[in-house]
């Protein structure tokens, strides 16, 4: 099938092709021809030819070769951009310089993406929100993100989300066994308290978080998943613990940066035997021993001891910073 294309001298070839790039005009799905002196560049078959008057080139149509896989936004781009995907939108990270460009990559790269936004702050604030600047596609920050079979649904304004932390998720579920009770003292949309509930339906799930617009997403999400196992309680972790005193058999705390604020309420849901995920930023050269230290500490003022069973790197946080993730077991008979 003949195909829109601009003819040009091969030496003006390059300069060409960037400028269809950047309008947004070059068809990446079939490959840039030539002959002898001249390259062949494919437009988007939406390209009005007409308005783009370049110099010493000629509109004119011919067949083209299709890829044989779907171009890469490095074949697109020349390099590859940072970027996440939450559901149909894609995030790109600060530091990006062509917004516009590496959206519309995007957007043609991957059909699932329907949304390019860029972060504008870091995940800031006690409820761990980002602000962003809309770029291409749709207009929204809302979306529902597919993980292990889950489905949650999030406004990225209005609450936390990342797609990040999915095998560290799955580590907590393979810890689970049925019939269990978890404390998510910091659930969010429920990505940790919806995986666990789904795939161990006779345990019990209390997820709590103090951000209201997380908690109504966590709700959401629990009749979205049809799981019934998950109580979502609306408030601040340090005073609904006191309702569920001492049952925890997993207590998951998913607060980097202020976790340790919360370790004496932690202990309050603890009982001999509970296993404690404690999240933390820490820094390359005291990884593990000041977080341990921390958690020792609230657990001997709740007469507990702790056994250490795991110590882990999520992910890098900063060049010199980590996000860890530190595990103990909690013994003794408490106060
Ligand atoms: C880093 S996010 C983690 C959310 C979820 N666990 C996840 O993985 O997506 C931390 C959450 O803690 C919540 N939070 C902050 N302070 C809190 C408090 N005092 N009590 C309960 N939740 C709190 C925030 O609203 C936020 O949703």
């Amino acid at each position: 099938m003949n195909r829109q294309c601009i003819r040009v001298d091969k030496k003006k070839g390059e300069h060409v092709r960037k400028l269809l790039m950047e309008k947004g005009l070059l068809d990446t799905s079939v490959r840039i021809a030539s002959d002898d002196s001249c390259i062949y560049i494919p437009l988007i078959p939406a390209a009005n030819a007409t308005d783009l008057s370049l110099e010493d080139a000629l509109v004119t149509e011919r067949e083209f070769v299709m890829h044989e896989r779907p171009a890469t936004l490095e074949h697109m781009l020349g390099y590859t951009p940072r970027y996440e995907v939450i559901g149909s939108i894609a995030l790109l990270e600060s530091g990006e310089t062509d917004l516009e460009r590496a959206a519309d990559a995007l957007l043609q790269a991957n059909p699932h993406i329907k949304t390019v936004l860029a972060a504008l702050s870091p995940v800031e604030g006690e409820f761990r929100t980002r602000r962003f600047i809309f770029i291409k596609g749709e207009n929204t920050t809302h979306t529902v993100h597919k993980e292990y079979g889950c489905r949650y649904a999030v406004d990225m304004e209005k609450a936390y989300f990342t797609p990040r932390l999915a095998t560290e998720r799955s580590r907590i579920l393979e810890q689970v066994r049925e019939g269990e009770v978890i404390t998510d003292m910091f659930a969010g949309v429920g990505p940790f308290s919806i995986l666990i509930a789904k795939n161990r339906p006779s345990c019990r799930v209390v997820a709590i978080d103090k951000n209201p617009e997380a908690v109504k997403f966590l709700r959401h999400n629990i009749a979205l998943n049809a799981v019934s196992n998950v109580e979502a309680i609306e408030g601040d972790a340090k005073a609904e613990v006191r309702n569920y005193a001492g049952i925890a058999d997993h207590v998951i705390m998913n607060l980097p940066h202020t976790a340790q604020e919360f370790l004496d309420a932690a202990m309050v849901v603890a009982k001999p035997g509970t296993v404690i995920h404690y999240y933390d930023i820490t820094p390359e050269d005291d990884l593990y021993s000041s977080s341990l230290a921390h958690i020792e500490a609230a657990a001997q003022r709740a007469g507990f001891g702790i056994e250490p069973i795991a110590t882990r790197i999520v992910r890098s946080y900063s060049p010199h910073q980590f996000n860890v993730c530190i595990e103990v077991r909690i013994q003794g008979r408490g106060r």
